[in-house]
């Protein structure tokens, strides 16, 4: 089953082109990465996904649904994670997700079942009545991942989720991404780090907004031993010219 359909998709900020004719799709049960540098367009693609933006150049489809044509319906199958954190540093685990959960809709018990569900597939469940404040910088993402599953999302899009984090927070929010996309989610996870990919992930390679390449981890690393290969691969397409290491 198809999650996220991107088909032509176009957009300017003025006059200049952040995304330039951009289409791949991403099915349910996959992780697919959106690896790009900086300035590629991941976040203006991330921000048309979630409708902070509009273009009239191109079709979205998440779970079936026309993002121009239904945007409630579907905008309700997203959950999304954006690169600056959100979270109100004062109250507890759970207060911030009742929260989020009233702005979709959820209270009382239904509320707390989809609370306690998201948390615990974050391994999250004993922090939840701890302060915000009082967890470390992967914990709260690994919450703000959780929150955006409250309301059943199909979709989950996470745009550079482990900026700034350690490298046992990166590996640990990675492997519980990964187990949610095997779980059924389609997932986009932007990156521009290439040691978050795994062999059978999906990975779209985007560069100055246009699509380079849109396939598996390890045809593009070309056998060549995962991420080094993969590495070289993403380096040789965008760096140009810039000499990549053996
Ligand atoms: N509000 C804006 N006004 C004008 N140009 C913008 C605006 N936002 C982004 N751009 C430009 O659009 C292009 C794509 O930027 P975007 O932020 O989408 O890339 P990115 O891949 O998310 O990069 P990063 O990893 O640095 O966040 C860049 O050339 C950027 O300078």
């Amino acid at each position: 089953m198809i999650g996220l359909e991107i088909s032509h998709v176009s957009y300017s900020y003025g006059s200049r082109k952040a995304l330039d004719d951009v289409s791949f799709s991403v099915a349910a049960g996959r992780f697919c990465a959106l690896l790009g540098p900086n300035g590629a367009g991941k976040s203006t693609l991330f921000a048309l996904l979630t409708r902070l933006i509009v273009t009239g150049e191109g079709h979205i489809g998440v779970a079936g649904f026309d993002i121009a044509r239904a945007p409630r319906a579907a905008l309700a199958r997203i959950g999304v994670v954006f690169q600056q954190p959100t979270l109100d540093l004062d109250m507890t685990v759970r207060r911030n997700l009742r929260y989020f959960a009233g702005l979709h809709g959820l209270s009382g018990r239904p509320a707390g079942l989809a609370i306690d569900a998201a948390l615990a597939q974050l391994g999250m469940a004993e922090r939840a009545d701890e302060q915000v404040r009082a967890l470390n910088g992967g914990h709260r993402r690994r919450m703000e991942i959780a929150r955006a599953l409250i309301h059943g999302p199909q979709i989950l899009l996470l745009d550079e989720p482990t900026v700034g984090l350690d490298a046992a927070s990166r590996q640990a929010i990675t492997d519980h991404v990964h187990l949610l996309a095997e779980r059924g989610l389609a997932v986009l996870w932007a990156t521009h780090l290439v040691d978050e990919i795994r062999p059978a992930d999906q990975v779209v390679v985007l560069h100055r907004g246009k699509v380079l390449s849109d396939g598996g981890a390890e045809d593009l690393a070309g056998g060549q031993g995962g991420g080094h290969g993969l590495a070289k691969a993403f380096l040789s397409m965008t760096a140009e010219g810039r000499e990549v290491p053996a």
